[in-house]
């Protein structure tokens, strides 16, 4: 185990070069200080794994630095130094979350065991959190891809060659056509695996704070900037920064992307000196960038850097041969999540996903099958489970009219939403957007059954 740093706080100038020899001789990196607001000022500045401060300091209560730490959601434990015979300031301490305290002058033995143990926890929360992240940043792989159409074949075989580069990779592709799994898969096939994969979408925010969030900024760069701010740029340091919606990203932005993407530099706002870093970007739109560039909104020798490997992602309407499979896989993770018996789909209920337009790709898909299981409520999903504008494709107003004449349509309209909500003409009235009574005149007028 490697030995930590501690904080010493004593406003006892003796004392504290006692401990801090004994601490020091004990291979521990000390610092030390002899009040609460330069303790406090540490603890934002410095790593630190213990601290060891007294009860009694000129400006104020060391057990209040415990709750400190903790409301600061800072990483650390405390042993506080009381008073010989002062309990009750000791039971506080521990009830306020202290990990231990010290008896001054009368538990010099205890200290450096005390320290170890303090440290031991300090470096077993640190792995945990580290392991809660390797969980958290457990991202797509290729594998979890599903579709088997030529077109998504063709995209991931391009995309498995582009992971292993360290080259630029433009995904192009409608909204939720998986554009982000894709990039995950990329990040997560390649050498920087291991590291941070950071997404931002360029459409959802304003400009400056696009250009904060993305190269970060100075401590002073504009008003309310009280601290530096490292950007994603260089959070993602050796891993792989996705850009989505790159289409909507300003100008003068592209051009520090550009320069970024050509020389591994940018500045931060506010900043003069240039960092450094090492990073990957994926760029992702649906956008078409050359019209873009046409129309002057996009730079075109920044298209050039990112279109290295450019990756088409077919909509799911052409490649509609996938839609029983992506189906029957959230038809499994549904019914799990759920806990319900749903094992099956209709046929009927396939042949309508298949009609569907899917304007919202997969994404859409997943949440109509997500709204299907919850509905369902036998073994099997039916016409049922679906949305009303999956029946439209039944619609005889669209398959059988063969007619211009306007009061056929209506009474073959009125006619299949009547048999759509069973007969029920309250429901009837309000899907048709029409008051009751205009209903009943209009079903009188076409000799509906009433
Ligand atoms: N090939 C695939 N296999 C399994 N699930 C997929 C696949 N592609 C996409 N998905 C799922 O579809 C949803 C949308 O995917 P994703 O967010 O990657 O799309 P996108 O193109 O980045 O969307 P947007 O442009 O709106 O950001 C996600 O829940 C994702 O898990």
């Amino acid at each position: 185990m490697t030995n930590g740093t501690i904080l010493l706080v004593e406003d006892e100038e003796k004392l504290r070069q006692l401990l801090k020899r004994i601490i020091t001789l004990e291979g521990f990196r000390i610092l030390e200080c002899d009040t609460l607001k330069a303790a406090r000022q540490l603890l934002h500045t410095e790593s630190i794994d213990v601290v060891l401060s007294d009860i009694m300091l000129p400006d104020g209560n060391g057990i209040d630095l415990v709750t400190y730490l903790r409301e600061k959601q800072l990483p650390g434990e405390i042993i506080l130094l009381t008073a010989y015979g002062n309990i009750a300031d000791s039971v506080r301490a521990i009830k306020n979350g202290a990990f231990d305290y010290l008896t001054k002058g009368n538990d010099n033995a205890r200290i450096i065991p005390l320290l170890h143990r303090a440290l031991e926890k300090v470096q077993l929360q640190n792995r945990v959190a580290h392991l809660q992240t390797k969980i958290s940043n457990n991202y797509a792989s290729f594998d979890a891809l599903l579709g088997t159409s030529a077109v998504i074949r063709e995209a991931k075989e391009l995309a498995m060659k582009a992971a292993p580069s360290d080259a630029a990779v433009l995904l192009l592709g409608e909204t939720g056509s998986g554009k982000e799994m894709f990039a995950q898969a990329i990040h997560h096939a390649s050498h920087r695996a291991g590291k941070d994969f950071l997404a931002i979408n360029c459409s959802a925010i304003g400009k400056d704070i696009l250009e904060s969030e993305i190269f970060g900024y100075k401590a002073g760069a504009f008003t309310g900037a009280v601290k530096n701010k490292k950007g994603l740029i260089e959070e993602a340091h050796q891993g792989t920064l996705f850009l989505d919606e790159i289409g909507e990203m300003p100008l003068d932005l592209q051009a520090k992307l550009l320069r970024v993407l050509e020389t591994s530099e940018f500045i931060k706002v506010g900043d003069t000196r240039v960092t450094k870093v090492d990073i990957r970007i994926i760029a992702a739109t649906n956008r078409k960038l050359e019209q873009e560039i046409e129309q002057g909104r996009f730079r075109e020798d920044l298209y050039y850097r990112l279109n290295v490997f450019t990756i088409e992602l077919p909509a799911l309407r052409e490649r509609s041969e996938d839609i029983p499979l992506f189906a029957e896989h959230y038809l499994q993770l549904f019914a799990n999540k759920t806990n319900k018996p749903v094992f099956s789909m209709s046929r009927e209920f396939i042949e309508h996903l298949k009609l569907h337009e899917w304007r919202g790709n997969i994404r859409e898909l997943k949440n109509i099958m997500e709204r299907a299981v919850i509905i369902c409520t036998g073994n099997t999903l039916t016409m049922e489970a679906l949305p009303l504008e999956f029946k439209l494709h039944k619609s005889p107003v669209k398959q059988k009219a063969g007619t211009f004449d306007l009061a056929v349509i209506e009474k073959l309209h009125i006619q299949w939403v009547m048999d759509y909500v069973n007969g029920n003409k309250s429901k009837a009235a309000r899907l048709l957007n029409i008051g009751l009574s205009t209903l009943y005149r209009k079903m009188e007028e076409y000799k509906m059954v009433l």
